[in-house]
């Protein structure tokens, strides 16, 4: 495994793509074909600048608040779906994390926030409310040039349709003298797509296909987009799939947000027809997404590389890109 480098992650700008203008139709294609590219050889990129300053200013003040309330009110954020409620552990812990699903629909951010401060924080609602609907939006657009990108566009309302979302709010504190700098572990996330934001502290990293880690130095209002195992069983492999990880190495606390979008339990998993054939022969078999995530959280999966393949791997012998790099 090597050591952190310069390389930068390729950045790629959304800021032309405004209107759905049949004359945008060329900058349209020549961002899709960036971002093929990106999710190909590096399996995430940088969306520079996408949101106001003011709007990212917003919503980390509106974190900070949050994750200083005390921990009886923090705990009232509970989920059914594991690790999609308040957490802390002692397996990580330097972090906490709370969520809120389907952000984008406006009473689930109405009931988080009443659950949270129950006189009301106007702030806090309106800005998680606007910033929810911006990462929609750049979620459907992402999936919509990769399905476009392989002729599959076909089946994109449909994977739309059951898709689930959250948006996860992170904090991670700084580490005692004594303690490990790991903020959280390596992984690759086992969901569709994820975006991260990450405040100007930084911490991110992100592993290429040539072992190499880069330490993501976006600013602070642009996201990162990370293409999850899910997406690319869809693709039968085309994706890389990358492992990331958060390293803490100063002193101060450190903030980000995902957006998860995630299959929703119960439906299941399958690489595309169109997506394998000779040359592409069948690398995961069809499985149940709730199925797979109770192996992952009970079956010890979640201390596994490759819990995916594990999983559901069709054939030891074909190997996934990660072990042809
Ligand atoms: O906090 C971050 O920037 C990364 C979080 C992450 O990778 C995850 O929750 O899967
Ligand atoms: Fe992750």
């Amino acid at each position: 495994m090597g050591s952190k480098s310069p390389i930068r992650l390729p950045s790629i700008d959304f800021s032309n793509l405004k209107t759905h203008d049949p004359n945008d139709r060329f900058i349209w294609e020549s961002v899709r074909t960036d971002v093929f590219n990106a999710f190909r050889d590096y399996g995430c990129f940088e969306v520079s600048s996408f949101i106001s300053v003011d709007l990212q200013e917003c919503v980390y003040d509106a974190l900070k608040q949050l994750f200083d309330l005390p921990l009886e009110t923090k705990v009232r954020n509970t989920s059914d779906i594991p690790f999609h409620g308040f957490v802390r552990s002692p397996k990580v812990p330097l972090y906490e994390s709370m969520g809120i699903g389907n952000p984008f629909i406006p009473e689930n951010v109405d009931n988080f926030t009443d659950l949270m401060w129950p006189h009301g924080n106007s702030k806090f609602r309106e800005s998680i409310k606007t910033y929810s609907r911006k990462l929609h939006e750049l979620d459907v657009t992402v999936k919509k040039m990769v399905f476009e990108s392989l002729d599959l566009e076909k089946y994109l309302d449909e994977q739309m349709q059951s898709t689930g979302y959250l948006l996860k709010v992170m904090k991670y504190r700084a580490p005692e003298p004594n303690e490990s700098d790991i903020g959280l572990h390596t992984h690759t996330d086992t969901n569709i797509m994820t975006i991260l934001h990450q405040d100007e502290i930084g911490g991110l990293e992100i592993q290429t296909k040539d072992d190499e880690w880069i330490r993501v130095e976006v600013s602070p209002n642009s996201f990162v987009v990370v293409a999850g195992e899910t997406f690319n069983v869809w693709l039968n492999g085309r994706l890389h799939v990358p492992f990331h990880r958060v390293m803490m190495t100063g002193n101060t606390p450190r903030y980000s947000l995902g957006f998860f979008s995630v299959k929703k339990s119960s439906n299941l998993v399958k690489a595309f027809d169109e997506m394998v054939d000779e040359e592409h022969p069948l690398l995961f078999k069809p499985f149940d997404y709730g199925e797979f995530l109770k192996f992952f959280y009970k079956e010890g999966g979640i201390k596994s590389k490759f819990a995916l393949k594990t999983y559901c791997g069709n054939d030891l012998n074909v190997l996934n890109s990660d072990e042809r790099a």
